[in-house]
């Protein structure tokens, strides 16, 4: 691993997020977390990472990976990789290893998405570009849909779902994918800075973004920083930074319900100060979190960013807002003089 200051090391903080819900077509009552460790070993030597460490709630087990996360419910898989990892090899062998050894035989539904890649030609096969991951998933399942949010030719984020209804009890998934981090923020995610994990955790002021979370964290050498928080009744946060000046980049995804997330955007920002960033919020029909969609759809200013894309997905049993932020003062965005989008010269 290169030094923090190197700009010959490139690293692709952007992660490929994968979450499966699985059914038994018999109703019967069956648990994803009765895999074992060693089956789970094995999944993810296709994907090109490994487990570091777990740490579990009644409802989950939480794994911290080599390169991002996974979360494992009674009915859910969740694998967040980064780097130059492989993880749509691993689905028709998820789905292999669940039937054999859980009994699980129906997809309830699966969501893939990611931002688009830095440096896409430094992904492996079909990871290099999005098309060829939908036909890769769409060789697994018939009825796929795929969407692109966002400006194809600047920043977009990709999803694939199913067309069915999908899950029915209460879910929500919110992400805040943040680049162009402030460097005094990132140079915390060092071992120059910090000794450990909690130290990181505690410096940063993750810590106080949601009180009485069961953290497991972890700081990378010489840099990187990992963490999965666990909350009450399967809830998880899970936070991954990318300090590097030259590609820096941190990630805060969470299924806390929340009528609003102002809370909880606010926080993250402050111990962060991206100059960028994306978020993503899902809600099923049934979730606390139906409505934030609404007050999303009128909000063009948070905390010192500007809105520049703001767009609503409605599926049969989910409704997706994504919207995209820059800071009010970023001069890629506005002049700063005129206040006006900067106009073409000719
Ligand atoms: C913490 S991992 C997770 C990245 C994550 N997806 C994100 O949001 O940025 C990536 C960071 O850890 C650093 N790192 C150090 N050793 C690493 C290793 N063995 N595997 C992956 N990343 C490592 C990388 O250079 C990078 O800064």
């Amino acid at each position: 691993m290169a030094s923090v200051d190197s700009h010959q090391h490139f690293f692709e903080g952007t992660e490929k997020l994968l979450e499966v819900w699985f059914k038994s077509s018999e109703g019967r009552d069956l648990d994803l977390r009765t895999v074992q460790k060693s089956d789970w070993d094995k999944l993810l030597e296709l994907v090109k990472c490994e487990i570091i460490s777990v740490a579990s709630s009644p409802e989950m087990d939480a794994y911290v990976l080599s390169e991002s996360s996974m979360f494992v419910t009674q009915d859910r898989y969740i694998l967040k990789t980064c780097g130059t990892t492989t993880l749509l090899y691993c689905v028709e062998p998820l789905l292999k290893l669940v039937k054999d050894k859980v009994g699980f035989d129906v997809v309830g539904d699966i969501f893939y998405s990611r931002k688009n890649f830095s440096r896409p030609e430094l992904q492996h096969g079909v990871h290099q570009n999005f098309e060829n991951e939908v036909q890769e998933l769409d060789k697994i399942f018939p009825n796929g849909s795929a969407y692109t949010l966002g400006r194809i030719n600047r920043d977009c984020w990709y999803l694939y779902t199913l067309e069915d209804e999908g899950v029915t009890q209460p879910d929500q998934t919110f992400e805040l994918l943040m680049w162009d981090m402030c460097p005094e923020k990132m140079k915390i995610f060092t071992q120059e800075m910090c000794k450990d994990g909690r130290d990181a955790s505690e410096k940063s002021g993750i810590v106080d973004i949601i009180h009485g979370m069961k953290m497991d964290d972890f700081l990378f050498e010489p840099c990187g920083y990992s963490m999965n928080g666990l909350l009450p009744d399967g809830c998880y946060i899970t936070i991954h930074v990318t300090p590097e000046p030259h590609c820096s980049y941190v990630s805060f995804e969470s299924n806390v319900p929340q009528e609003t997330y102002n809370d909880l955007i606010e926080k993250v920002l402050d111990v962060f100060r991206p100059g960028k960033f994306l978020m993503t919020i899902f809600a099923n029909k049934a979730s606390i979190a139906r409505d934030t969609h609404k007050t999303l759809e009128t909000q063009e200013n948070i905390k010192g960013y500007r809105r520049s894309d703001h767009q609503l997905c409605c599926f049969k049993n989910y409704t997706l807002t994504y919207n995209q932020y820059a800071k009010s003062s970023a001069k890629s965005q506005r002049s700063t003089t005129t206040g006006q989008f900067a106009r073409p010269v000719i």
